[in-house]
């Protein structure tokens, strides 16, 4: 059974989407889970929300692409819950919206500090602390679609999601040994307020967008993706690292 009890899990970007799904569901599978977010209100939302649905989180403030506060998310779970089992590296910015020639820089700064940055980052006090404690963890880390094909317009943000691939598996080639297991997901058409926004941004049609992007013809939800990273942060997925596990509804595929 996929059963998360008594593991300790950070899920960055967790006030929103994806994050917020997966901090959910792995309350509801036992996790102790430490909601971590550069956005204070909807992170302790979250925090409440899992409470009164009986689980147990607390939210921890952080920037992922400020060192200082990724070492200190990583401290706050080990002092909250004594350990640290699993993390999801989800937390990101939406993506560039301009072909390479006409890029811009700021942005581009910007972007790649939270999206690739802030992923390894996490993953440095997170290893730092799993190797510590000798635990053979899970650490999940999300990519995209746009980390396995690209996406026009978008040269920054299929830049960092590949990048976040090649991280994952470098890390899962130097940390397997020591039992600790890395891999990334990648997420398709998944409705969330990031893919809205860059719709609306793009002018694109939701239903026409979603079509193009999947197999299955549909967004998915991002309780979807949550129930990939319940099974990569679950002992299921116990022979599972370095890999890329597509969740696009076939849309790689097509
Ligand atoms: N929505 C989609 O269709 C797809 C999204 N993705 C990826 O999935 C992940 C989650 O995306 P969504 O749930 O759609 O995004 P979202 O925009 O709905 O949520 C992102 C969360 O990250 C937080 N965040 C942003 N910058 C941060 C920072 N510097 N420090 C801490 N927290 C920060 C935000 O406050 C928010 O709670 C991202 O890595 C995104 O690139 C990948 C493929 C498709
Ligand atoms: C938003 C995003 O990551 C897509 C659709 O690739």
């Amino acid at each position: 059974m996929l059963t998360l009890d008594g593991k300790v899990a950070i899920i960055t970007g967790a006030a929103m989407g994806m994050g917020k799904s997966t901090a959910e569901l792995f309350a509801e599978l036992g996790a102790k889970v430490v909601v971590a977010d550069y956005n204070e209100e909807e992170g302790n939302k979250v925090v409440e929300s899992i409470k009164a649905d009986g689980g147990e989180a607390s939210f921890v403030k952080v920037d992922v692409s400020n060192e200082e506060q990724v070492k200190n998310m990583v401290q706050f779970t080990v002092d909250t819950y004594g350990k640290l089992d699993v993390a999801v590296n989800n937390a990101a910015i939406t993506p560039d919206d301009k072909p390479l020639a006409d890029i811009d820089m700021d942005y581009y700064d910007k972007l790649m500090a939270v999206d690739l940055r802030g992923v390894i980052l996490s993953m440095k006090y997170e290893l730092q602390q799993m190797e510590k404690d000798g635990t053979k963890g899970s650490i999940i880390n999300t990519s995209s679609v746009s980390g396995i094909r690209p996406q026009p317009a978008n040269p920054a943000y299929v830049a960092a999601k590949h990048a976040v691939i090649g991280a994952t598996k470098s890390a899962a080639m130097d940390y397997s040994p020591k039992g600790i297991r890395i891999n990334s997901v990648a997420p398709g058409a998944i409705d969330t307020p990031m893919l809205r926004g860059a719709l609306e941004q793009f002018g694109f049609n939701p239903d026409d967008y979603a079509k193009q992007l999947s197999m299955l013809q549909r967004f998915a939800e991002s309780s979807e993706v949550a129930q990939a990273n319940a099974w990569l942060a679950s002992d299921l997925s116990s022979y599972v690292t370095g890999t890329v596990l597509n969740v696009d509804g076939g849309y790689t595929s097509m």
